[in-house]
């Protein structure tokens, strides 16, 4: 019998599924991402841990002053094809998936002389963090980790005997677990579990990156999808459902990135309502300057653009001061005091901005409970992505809605023809009816929304709430008449019918926007013509379910 056979067999000695605790003798480390790895390397030989490693990573230890044997000295092979063979061996993976009990896997190692590896740390080759800076196709190749990733789920699925750390937070859990005499059995399982998400969140970033590279119109037969805590929620929708909010490979800049200032945490109905607020303000071009977003269960009550964020904000809160009450706020500029004023004259549960003045966080701080966030800067509306959601027993896909349009896009449709300043209003009013459920109907005048009507199932209820808004609003600040009268209109689709137009009409609307492209254009035009209505299609429709 080898030295190496005894070591297996002592640690045969050991094994208990149950709570006692596995030593760990040998350890193989193998990271691409070297933070903390000295002093893991020192804290491990401190508790007579012996570590092999692979060459960038001996290199590091040795510089450290950890002592450490080369994976190749163990294989009896150099690393070898610019590193895409190292670690691929029967005596490192020998050593991770033997079972120690189990005496045929243990002859095995004798007859081989395979020793056994009771720990692995792994990270791999930041493929993720190569691909996000626009490497080459060979580059991106090059940065596929074969070998760690065998290793990680070798040692996953020998969770029993073998204990796997893929992530930099787990280094403390692990040594402490370690001063205490070994790893327990359930230490091994959670980290096991987390090790398949990560190779399983690897292989989702490889395979949704070929799929692009690929290309092609046909979407691949098999997808993946994978994401990392990034919170856990108290609930779900309601009180009775679980949840929680995982991030994705590639964050888009927005609530998932945002630092949160202040304020309880999230939940689950905030985050998807700030998500809503901060693509809808997002839309609004550099050029469009401050715009303002107030969101209620995911719909805009209230959006505007203003010479200063605080108009915006004051100008959006006018459109229903009602449905503002407990809203979510979005500015695409940053908070500076006036606004914050402005904001935290009601009830407001989330504001969200590129940025956050001091003056601003000072104001916010007297409403302790408001959460704050600040997400650094704006999801770019342009971006390619994927928006994903899921159904009984399957999963939709579909890009995200990046469709946007300019004056030169627009088809004027009727005689009558619509002013400079309401191509304006009518331009912002379909940027805004691309973020309401459909059917949408948004009444606006210069630049803010005055009524909006969202998700009916017909588009004439829809037109006629806009317009109830808008009256109830003008009653509560005392106008003359409801601010629908000389108002603009955006429809997220066509409208199938003459109805909706006289129904806008009656409102007292000026011009409408929509896609156009219904059996009975022809009549929905000849009937704005008929009441003086200037209508505009876009050619582009915003379904928002
Ligand atoms: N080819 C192999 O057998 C192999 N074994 C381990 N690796 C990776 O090599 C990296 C560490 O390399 P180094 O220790 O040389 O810095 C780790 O990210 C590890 O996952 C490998 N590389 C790629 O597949």
């Amino acid at each position: 019998m080898t030295a190496s056979s005894d070591a297996a067999l002592a640690g045969a000695a050991t094994v208990d599924p149950g709570a006692s605790r596995l030593p760990v003798r040998r350890a193989l480390i193998s990271v691409s991402d070297k933070t903390g790895l000295a002093e893991l390397g020192r804290a491990l030989t401190d508790q007579g841990v012996q570590i092999l490693s692979t060459g960038g990573t001996a290199q590091a230890l040795r510089a450290a002053g950890v002592a450490v044997t080369e994976v190749a000295d163990v294989t009896g092979y150099p690393e070898m094809m610019d590193g895409r063979v190292r670690t691929l061996h029967p005596a490192v993976h020998g050593g991770l998936l033997a079972l120690r009990d189990n005496p045929g896997h243990v002859a095995d190692m004798q007859a081989y002389g395979i020793e056994g590896i009771d720990l692995l740390v792994s990270n791999l080759y930041p493929f993720e963090a190569v691909l996000e800076k626009g490497a080459s196709i060979d580059d991106c190749i090059e940065n596929i980790d074969i070998g760690g990733p065998a290793m990680t789920r070798a040692a996953a699925k020998n969770h029993a005997h073998v204990a796997v750390v893929v992530d930099l937070e787990d280094y403390a859990p692990l040594l402490a677990q370690i001063a205490e005499g070994g790893t327990t059995a359930a230490f091994r399982r959670q980290l096991a579990q987390i090790a398949f998400a990560r190779t399983a969140a690897y292989d989702t970033a490889v395979s949704t990156w070929l799929a692009g590279v690929t290309g092609g119109d046909q979407p691949p037969r098999r997808r993946a999808f994978a994401g990392t805590l990034a919170q856990p929620l108290r609930y779900g929708e309601n009180p009775h459902q679980t949840a929680a909010f995982y991030r994705s490979a590639h964050a888009r800049t927005g609530v998932a990135t945002a630092r949160q200032w202040q304020g309880k945490e999230l939940s689950y109905n905030n985050i998807n309502d700030t998500d809503a607020a901060y693509e809808l303000v997002a839309d609004f071009a550099a050029a469009d300057g401050p715009a303002c977003a107030i969101i209620k269960h995911a719909n805009p009550c209230g959006v505007a653009r203003g010479a200063t964020p605080a108009e915006a904000y004051a100008r959006a809160f006018d459109c229903d001061r009602t449905s503002a009450f407990g809203g979510i706020v979005a500015l695409n500029r940053p908070l500076d005091g006036p606004t914050a004023e402005e904001i935290v004259q009601i009830f407001t549960e989330v504001v969200i901005a590129p940025d956050a003045d001091e003056a601003a966080r000072a104001v916010f701080a007297r409403k302790p409970n408001l959460r704050l966030l600040t997400a650094g800067g704006l999801p770019d509306p342009t971006a390619a992505g994927d928006v994903l959601r899921q159904v009984a027993g399957g999963y939709l896909v579909q890009s995200r809605d990046a469709g946007r349009i300019s004056r030169d896009d627009l088809r004027i449709v009727t005689q009558v023809q619509p002013t400079a300043a309401q191509l304006d209003d009518l331009l912002f009013a379909w940027t805004v009816a691309k973020h309401v459920k459909s059917n949408a109907i948004v009444y606006a005048r210069d630049l803010a929304t005055v009524g909006i009507g969202a998700g009916q199932m017909s588009r004439i209820d829809s037109t006629r709430i806009g317009r109830r808004k808008a009256e109830d609003m003008a009653a509560a600040l005392g106008l003359d008449a409801p601010l629908t009268e000389g108002a603009v209109v955006a429809s997220d689709a066509f409208f199938p019918f003459a109805d909706g137009v006289e129904a806008l009409a009656e409102a007292g609307a000026v011009a409408v926007i929509q896609p156009g492209g219904s059996m009975r254009d022809a009549e929905v035009i000849a009937a704005a013509d008929r009441l003086g209505l200037a209508m505009v299609f876009t050619g582009q429709r915003h379904f928002r379910h």
